[in-house]
């Protein structure tokens, strides 16, 4: 690995992408890459190691700078060069269970797209809505799912875990949880992401520079906020995004539109913040919509796209000399060379005949003919003269392949913290997002209400009523079949995009994940159902036994944890609400109808649904508990009856109780372990 300062006089790069016939001879653009004092600082945290001596103690001896140490210059610089780079989607009817007869047609999304980022520039893919920005932004993140043709390289080698692991991606949709703080969401993401060798106390501090830096000490302690319900603005939202992504001080940051939305001195704000950590050493690619001319003089280079097309890729400086060299002039004198390419993208050519006629130009909108000819000649322009140039600067500078992807932060180790700490942060992070939601009142109410009246119901039912008393725990066992199934559905698919986009980061294992969530959803599946039965069961007149009312709140306990299995399971599977409640309740119906309590005579040829059914089980095992085999009860003749011969009870079987328990654990494990698969089946890898 070089040294550091040797790396940084590296960086200054020059992306020369001349000459041609037809281009201006001196088409050469330097970027000199520096920290720029605004967010320079001292040291980089991920760069610990790799300081040298006289580095940390130069740090020491200027604390002022190093509260900024997370937005120094990067130490592991990446070339990105993507080449004829195509993406099609195939267009199938999605949402329909019946295959449709018709022949996939496909469409090409990206189509040629060629550049170079080196560290030190800052990369913006313009063009109108859906030329495929986001697609190719995503592809060179190495997120795109499917096949990506064309070749993209990262310091000349192809997309690893180690290039995962520093590489920032923040999408357009800001994926953040709704119920933390900001201070709480860049304090997790520094505890997940940072490295093992610094300390929490380190962690956290890099949380709190990310936030002062960002410019969000108004709103540190504010919560996030969501569509429910009013949190930190759209453009707090997106720095905290921003700042997720910068807390590992990537040496690529993608940005899919991050100033969408926000007012121009904030959008201004955002995009100085790219350049400042472009010119720290980072590769740094944003896709933008409009942006004002203030912010174009910001941007190193240019992609401009049409149709997922390029029109054009190069120094952003030059793009008028091109088009003019081409023919194509603004129609008004101080045009904002944004405004000009996303015209030109769209196929609005400038009339040279009636240049300032603004109406005419905008009459024009509507004559799609000419539009697709100026877009189809601004394509073959760019084949002709543009792309020539771009691939022998591609080829031409090799020396970018050469430098090693092995010193980049993360190489050879897959993760950066261990398994226990994301445990741990996972829980403690799904705690407090969760925890209004699992202990809200309303659900506190709801079983309350339904225990309360169920013990009114069954109001100190005796065995005189037997039939009473069995109805009763078959209803416990159906209860705690559908509340945690349907609570448990949810789980998954709610978090499928936080889970994507971090996974996708590589923040953890999907094991520790997938455990944490199970533990935090722990707590309150159990306490619910204990106040219920505490509740109900002594007011049901059950059998007033302490062994029995504990082996009875076991059971219904084991009975969560295997309904709780299935629901994630579903959810899981799926990742859909609707459709996972809609195959839920149909399930809870059957496993209802066939659990024994109202059919007693099921048809052999559909008799085997009881044996998948968990309620079944719990149903036998609260009525083998209650009921002892040679127990009696009051029916009403001189004797008493043998609960055994109860129809209800005879037609259940009561032996073989731990066949029963055998079940349930087989269930239990199945499920989740089901959930497990079809939740790894569906990541990204
Ligand atoms: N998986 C997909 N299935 C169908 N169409 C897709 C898929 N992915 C992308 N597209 C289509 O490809 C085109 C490019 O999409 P993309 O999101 O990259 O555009 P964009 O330039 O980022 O648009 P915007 O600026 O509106 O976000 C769009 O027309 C989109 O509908």
């Amino acid at each position: 690995m070089m040294p550091p300062e040797q790396e940084n006089t590296n960086l200054s790069t020059t992306a020369n992408i001349g000459p041609s016939n037809i281009m201006p001879t001196n088409w050469t653009e330097t970027v000199t890459v520096h920290a720029e004092p605004s967010i320079s600082s001292s040291i980089n945290i991920n760069s610990r190691s790799s300081c040298s001596q006289d580095q940390v103690l130069q740090a020491q001896q200027e604390p002022a700078l190093s509260r900024f140490a997370i937005l120094r210059a990067s130490l592991r610089p990446v070339t990105l060069k993507f080449a004829d780079v195509a993406y099609s989607v195939s267009l199938s009817s999605k949402g329909t269970w019946f295959a449709s007869s018709e022949p996939k047609s496909t469409r090409t999304v990206l189509n040629g797209v060629t550049g170079v980022v080196r560290p030190g520039e800052l990369l913006a893919m313009l063009g109108p809505s859906g030329s495929g920005k986001t697609t190719l932004l995503t592809a060179l993140a190495g997120r795109l799912p499917g096949k990506v043709s064309g070749t993209i390289t990262y310091n000349g080698q192809p997309f690893s875990s180690s290039i995962k692991r520093n590489t920032g991606f923040v999408s357009q949709d800001d994926v953040l949880y709704p119920h933390l703080t900001v201070l709480e969401t860049l304090t997790y993401a520094a505890l997940l992401r940072l490295p093992k060798k610094l300390t929490r106390e380190e962690k956290i501090e890099q949380a709190e520079l990310i936030i002062m830096e960002l410019g969000l000490t108004r709103c540190r302690n504010s919560v996030v906020g969501g569509p429910m319900f009013r949190g930190i603005s759209g453009g707090e939202r997106k720095r905290v995004s921003i700042g997720q992504e910068m807390l590992v001080n990537p040496s690529l940051l993608l940005l899919d539109e991050p100033t969408s939305g926000l007012d121009s001195t904030t959008a201004q704000r955002i995009v100085a913040t790219l350049r400042g950590l472009a010119r720290g050493g980072r590769t740094v690619i944003t896709t933008i919509h409009q942006p004002s001319s203030r912010l174009y003089r910001m941007f190193d280079k240019v992609v401009v796209l049409s149709e997922g097309c390029p029109i054009y890729s190069g120094p952003a400086g030059r793009v008028m000399e091109y088009f003019e060299s081409l023919g194509y002039h603004p129609g008004f004198n101080f045009m904002n060379p944004a405004d000009f390419l996303l015209d030109l993208a769209n196929g609005l050519v400038p009339d040279t005949r009636s240049q300032d006629d603004q109406l005419d130009f905008h009459a024009r909108l509507d004559h799609h003919d000419d539009q697709n000819s100026a877009k189809q000649s601004l394509i073959s322009s760019y084949k002709k003269t543009l792309y020539p140039v771009v691939i022998s600067e591609i080829h031409r500078n090799a020396q970018d392949s050469v430098l090693p992807l092995s010193s980049l932060r993360g190489s050879g180790v897959q993760w950066t913290t261990s398994w226990w700490q994301q445990f741990k942060v996972l829980l403690r992070r799904g705690l407090q997002e969760r925890k209004h939601e699992s202990y809200s009142g309303l659900r506190i109410f709801q079983v309350m209400s339904v225990s309360i009246l169920s013990g009114l119901l069954w109001w100190h039912c005796d065995t005189s009523h037997i039939q009473d008393q069995v109805g009763l725990l078959f209803f416990f066992s159906i209860f705690w079949g559908f509340f945690p199934l349907f609570n448990a559905i949810f789980a998954f698919p709610q978090e499928r995009s936080m889970l994507i986009k971090e996974r996708s980061s590589g923040m953890y294992r999907l094991s520790s994940y997938y455990f944490a969530r199970m533990a935090g959803d722990l707590p309150m599946e159990l306490v619910m159902p204990t106040i219920f039965l505490t509740v109900t069961y002594w007011m049901g007149g059950l059998k007033p036994s302490l062994i029995t009312f504990v082996l009875t709140l076991l059971i219904i306990l084991f009975n969560v944890l295997v309904s709780q299995g299935l629901g994630l399971a579903l959810g899981a599977i799926l990742m859909d609400v609707k459709q996972a409640t809609t195959l839920a309740s149909v399930t809870m119906l059957v496993f209802l109808l066939a659990g024994g309590y109202y059919i007693q005579h099921i048809p052999p040829f559909i008799a085997w649904l009881k044996y998948i059914s968990f309620s079944h089980y719990c149903y036998k095992l609260l009525v083998g508990v209650q009921y002892p085999a040679n127990e009696g009860y009051d029916c009403g003749l001189q004797m008493p009856c043998r609960v055994m011969d109860f129809p209800a009870i005879k037609y259940l079987g009561l032996n073989n109780k731990w066949w029963d328990v055998a079940a349930l654990t087989i269930m239990l494990v199945g499920y989740r372990l089901l959930a497990y698969v079809a939740l790894r089946m569906g990541q990204p890898h």
